[in-house]
């Protein structure tokens, strides 16, 4: 089998800035992905022109700065992450090798293999999240996958999650008793009613 070196990370948006080059269908859809995952996402999106749905979202999130201009290198000034998604592969590389060089992590939508990261095919109940890849392999599989899990998964995973947080922060004791108690409570999420143990 071919091998899967991805490692998956939950990226506190609000916190970092984001810069994305090109306004068209990739440019909204990352976009929108950041945005419905974290409303407070700083992005900041540079391009020649603009789709509306794009300039719809800025009446929506407080964070989002449309920028409307040719992409030059002083754009990835002060940035954390950058997604290159416009038309134009060359550009793309351009804005690849400058990122490169400033040390920001960045997604060029063309390129798998110029990625440091790929986004995920999200998962949401609630408190959970479950990003799913499929190394760049079939994007629609994975969204297909997505579909699935949210239905398979019933929403009162999220009131599970809630208790199980209280009790945790209630719990007294070293952390091998804590890791323990927490074990002997969830049993039940991973035994199956055929299961005679
Ligand atoms: C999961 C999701 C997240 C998101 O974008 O938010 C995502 N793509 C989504 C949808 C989607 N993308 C594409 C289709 C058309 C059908 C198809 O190709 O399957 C559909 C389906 C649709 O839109 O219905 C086309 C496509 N995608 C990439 C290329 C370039 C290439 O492969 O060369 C091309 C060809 C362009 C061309 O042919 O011109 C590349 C990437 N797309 C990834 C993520 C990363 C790998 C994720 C993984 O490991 O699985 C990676 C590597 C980089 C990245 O973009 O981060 C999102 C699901 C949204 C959801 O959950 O609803
Ligand atoms: N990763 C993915 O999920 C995925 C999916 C489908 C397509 N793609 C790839 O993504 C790329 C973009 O596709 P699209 O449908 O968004 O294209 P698009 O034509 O809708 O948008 C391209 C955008 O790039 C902007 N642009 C062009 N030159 C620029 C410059 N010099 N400076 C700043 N902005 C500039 C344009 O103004 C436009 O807004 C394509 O190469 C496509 O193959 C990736």
């Amino acid at each position: 089998m071919e091998e899967n070196h991805l490692f998956p990370v939950f990226f506190k948006l609000h916190r970092l800035q984001v810069l994305v080059v090109g306004g068209g269908n990739i440019g909204l859809e990352k976009a929108n992905a950041m945005l419905e995952n974290c409303p407070q996402a700083n992005v900041t999106i540079v391009s020649m022109d603009f789709l509306p749905e794009l300039t719809s979202l800025t009446h929506q999130y407080p964070n989002i700065t449309l920028v409307q201009k040719s992409f030059s290198c002083g754009d990835l000034l002060g940035k954390d992450l950058v997604i290159a998604a416009t038309n134009d592969r060359e550009l793309n590389y351009h804005v690849w090798e400058t990122a490169k060089c400033s040390k920001v992590l960045i997604n060029v939508a063309d390129t798998p293999d110029l990625c440091d990261f790929y986004l995920g095919s999200i998962v949401r109940k609630g408190n959970l999240k479950i990003a799913i890849s499929t190394n760049g392999k079939s994007p629609t599989v994975a969204k297909r996958l997505k579909q699935v899990l949210q239905e398979a998964i019933p929403d009162t995973i999220d009131e599970v999650l809630n208790k199980l947080s209280l009790i945790r922060d209630k719990l007294t004791g070293d952390f091998s008793a804590k890791v323990k108690k927490l074990n002997s409570l969830t049993d039940v999420l991973v035994k199956s009613e055929r299961d005679p143990l």
